[in-house]
């Protein structure tokens, strides 16, 4: 690759880097696989609209990611107001992020930069 290539995809967006909602909306359905197989996690996910669900998720993770979309941090207290999440379920959902976005091809450098991210949001989840 020129120099000039490599500078060009250091400064993209994550969001692109990865490329794009098709092939995050994969990663996330990824998760969720991962998520529903999980003994401490997955009964939460059990009367969930799952298709619904993946929708929200990879707006609230192109987000994250620099790429085009919105998730108000509100909305993201709201869903999980009511559902009586630990802290020890907040840390399972990261462990598999952290596992699925390696598995996907995630840098470490990347992969820690999403995670701090999600991790920013611990306080509007636990509780
Ligand atoms: C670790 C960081 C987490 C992030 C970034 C996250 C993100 C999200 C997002 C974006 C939604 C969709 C909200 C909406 O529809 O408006 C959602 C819903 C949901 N989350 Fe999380 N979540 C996290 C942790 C957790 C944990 C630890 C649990 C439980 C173990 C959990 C259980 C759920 C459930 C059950 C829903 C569906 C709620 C419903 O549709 O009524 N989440 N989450």
């Amino acid at each position: 690759m020129s120099a000039a290539r490599v500078a060009a995809s250091r400064s993209l967006p994550l969001f692109e880097k990865y490329g794009g909602m098709s092939v995050l909306r994969g990663v996330i359905m990824d998760f969720y696989d991962r998520a529903l197989d999980s003994d401490l996690v997955g009964p939460f996910f059990e009367q969930v609209d799952m298709a619904r669900l993946i929708d929200h998720q990879t707006k609230f993770m192109a987000m994250l990611l620099g790429g085009p979309a919105s998730f108000a941090e509100e909305r993201l207290a709201r869903a999980h107001a009511h559902l009586g999440v630990t802290h020890a379920h907040f840390d399972e959902i990261a462990a598999l992020i952290s596992a699925t976005l390696a598995d996907s091809g995630f840098s470490d450098e990347d992969r820690r930069a999403v995670l701090a991210a999600v991790e920013a949001r611990r306080p509007l989840i636990v509780g």
